[in-house]
């Protein structure tokens, strides 16, 4: 079955619906490169409503230690993950799962970058490109991704209730990443889109065989 994390959480809500539609994670981002920034009391409120099985995921780009250290201890959320240059060594000194962002918009030419994290937890990989903050609705090309890869891939990237299907069976992720693709505005989630792009995943998991051969 296709894990779900549904990105950029900024009402409780709307965590609370994700994980009521069967959502697997939720994503509270504190870079300040991003329209979906939330504070540290604001995702303590959306981490303490959660039920439990639900994993939460704070998202960095390019962050300074303290400010990742600052979460760790006063979130405590269940993985980390990093959008920026940070390097391998650099994400595991916080202690906890990680998984790395790499941007694949600019086509082949990302591939070598993703063997770089070999202590990440996952790979994310999304539709912008390097340097270029996430959380953009851009895809990139599925049929680039090698099929040998050593980590869990999370795909991201552009994706919605509309192409997540073809994406789930072409692509066979771990799981799917989504944040603009069920909003109406940025970090204000859609209950319809949300549970269309969740009914959606589950439907191409139900029939897609060769995944979980
Ligand atoms: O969402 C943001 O605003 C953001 C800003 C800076 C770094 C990362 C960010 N989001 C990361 C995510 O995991 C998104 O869900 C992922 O990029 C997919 O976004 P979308 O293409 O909008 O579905």
């Amino acid at each position: 079955m296709t894990r779900i994390k549904c990105c950029g959480m900024t009402r409780v809500e709307d965590a609370l619906l994700a994980a009521r539609l069967g959502a697997d994670a939720i994503g509270l981002v504190f870079t300040t490169r991003s329209k979906r920034r939330v504070t540290l009391a604001r995702a303590r409120e959306i981490v303490a409503a959660l039920p439990p099985f639900i994993a939460t995921v704070a998202l960095f780009m390019d962050d300074a230690t303290a400010r990742v250290q600052q979460v760790v201890d006063e979130v405590a959320p269940t993985l980390l993950q990093f959008h920026g240059r940070e390097s391998d060594d650099w994400c595991a000194q916080f202690g906890r799962p990680f998984l790395k962002a790499i941007a694949m918009g600019e086509g082949a030419s990302a591939l070598p970058r993703l063997r770089d994290y070999p202590r990440a937890a996952g790979l994310l990989l999304d539709g912008h490109a390097a340097g270029e903050a996430g959380g953009s609705g851009r895809a990139f090309d599925w049929s680039l991704l090698p099929g040998d890869l050593a980590q869990p891939m999370i795909l991201a990237g552009g994706l919605h209730a509309g192409n997540v299907g073809d994406a789930v069976r072409t692509v066979c992720p771990w799981a799917v990443d989504v944040a603009s693709g069920v909003e109406s505005t940025p970090g204000i989630k859609d209950a319809a889109r949300l549970e269309a792009f969740i009914r959606a995943v589950r439907a191409a998991d139900a029939e897609q065989v060769a995944c979980r051969a």
